[in-house]
């Protein structure tokens, strides 16, 4: 239910605007404030979604309420309302981050219009903050063990730069962990991290998937389309399991981390791009390698940082703190109650062969908390994780 406060000293003009908003839309709450210092009280008071400020007010004026929410709460959409002799400064304020301005008398359809598209704006931020929490949360690192330690060091100190970086290690480990937090933490935050899994695309198609095509260059390909180097543009590119990228898709990829351009497959046509580039692999690209399934010179120009992540047999000490995490994570998700595990549960579980890393771990924790109940010991330990 979308929450709008008027702020207008004129009785009348506050009255129609607050009929013609509830009558546009039943669900709008309209509240009103009838000068500026009433105003900033009830913003300060109530969560509103978007406010309509008249600018010529007795005691404090529509440009300094404008600037009072701004500090107070900047993500409040403002509509200025101006009179005819302060369209200028109407014009201003929107230089000074007013959403809008309409004269008076407002013009229906020019009003509700601005409304919407000022409300939809303010439905949208909303939710990516949301989604933007939800994604932080989703990237907790769990562990303290040494081997952790090591890891959150080496992406303190390697995320502000521009680095290339290779992330190693088995399956489940957290490599994309890793790597999303190498971006979060770096200067390209604010812009994408595109990820391609490399081993889930097929030969033919990872050219045109990592570098974009122009229409003809293939049967299918009926349209110029952009690859994901360019969707980075940037940010960051993230190849996971690049110890699957075919030899000629290497071949481009290296070109495109010496010179920083590229070219859409069926083009001869460069393209700059700014990427920042991180690749992971399950696979060890030495023996790769020596196979000659990889270039030597390409993982020479990717790993200019290596990070080799732990398997959860070799930090066995934070099994513990993963378990806690899961549970609670998982009693969130399904909306149900947390358990808890017994000392003798947790020690069966440090002393598995968790050969799935932590995506196990998380496996046999769910498994668990749907069959066992709210207090796991190791009987049901021995009975439900399937080890
Ligand atoms: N240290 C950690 N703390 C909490 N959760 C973690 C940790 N490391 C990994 N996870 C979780 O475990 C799962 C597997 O991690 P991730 O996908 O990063 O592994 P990966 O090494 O990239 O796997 P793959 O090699 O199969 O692609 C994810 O759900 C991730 O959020």
């Amino acid at each position: 239910m979308p929450n709008l406060l008027i702020i207008e000293d004129e009785a009348a003009i506050r009255r129609v605007l607050s009929k013609i908003l509830k009558e546009e839309d039943e669900s709008y709450q309209v509240d009103e404030a009838a000068d500026g210092v009433e105003g900033v009280k009830k913003i300060k008071a109530n969560d509103y979604d978007l406010v309509l400020c008249d600018i010529k007010m007795p005691k404090m004026d529509g440009v300094e309420v404008l600037q009072e929410i701004q500090k107070l709460k900047p993500e409040i959409p403002v509509i200025m309302i101006s009179g005819h002799g302060d369209i200028e400064t109407a014009v201003d304020t929107m230089k000074k981050g007013a959403f809008d301005y309409i004269a008076k008398p407002p013009d229906l359809n020019r009003l509700l219009n601005t409304v919407r598209i000022a409300l939809d704006r303010k439905e949208l931020i909303t939710e990516n903050k949301r989604l933007k929490r939800k994604v932080s949360k989703n990237y907790q690192m769990i562990g303290e063990s040494e081997a952790m330690t090591k890891v959150k060091d080496m992406i303190e100190k390697v995320a502000p730069t521009e680095a290339r970086v290779l992330i190693t290690g088995e399956n489940g480990t957290g490599k994309e962990l890793v790597a999303h937090w190498l971006h979060q933490k770096s200067e390209r935050a604010k812009k994408p991290i595109i990820e391609v899994n490399c081993a889930a695309i097929p030969s033919e198609l990872i050219e045109s998937e990592l570098f974009g095509h122009v229409k003809g260059a293939f049967t299918s390909a009926n349209k110029d389309r952009a690859g994901k180097f360019e969707a980075a543009n940037g940010g960051t590119i993230f190849l996971d399991e690049i110890g699957d990228m075919s030899l000629s898709a290497q071949a481009k990829v290296l070109r495109a981390l010496q010179e920083n351009k590229i070219q859409r497959v069926g083009s001869d046509k460069d393209i700059k791009v700014d990427v920042r580039v991180l690749a992971a692999t399950n696979k060890n690209l030495k023996q790769e390698i020596a196979d000659k399934n990889f270039r030597e010179d390409l993982y020479h120009r990717l790993a200019v940082i290596l990070i080799e992540v732990p398997a959860l047999n070799d930090r066995r000490e934070d099994i513990p703190l993963l378990i806690t995490h899961f549970a609670e994570k998982i009693a969130k998700e399904q909306g149900t109650q947390v358990c808890t595990f017994t000392n003798k549960a947790i020690k069966l579980l440090q002393n598995y062969n968790w050969t799935g890393n932590i995506r196990e771990l998380r496996n046999v924790v769910e498994r668990l908390l749907i069959l066992g109940g709210k207090e796991i010991d190791d009987k049901t330990v021995t009975q439900f994780s399937g080890k």
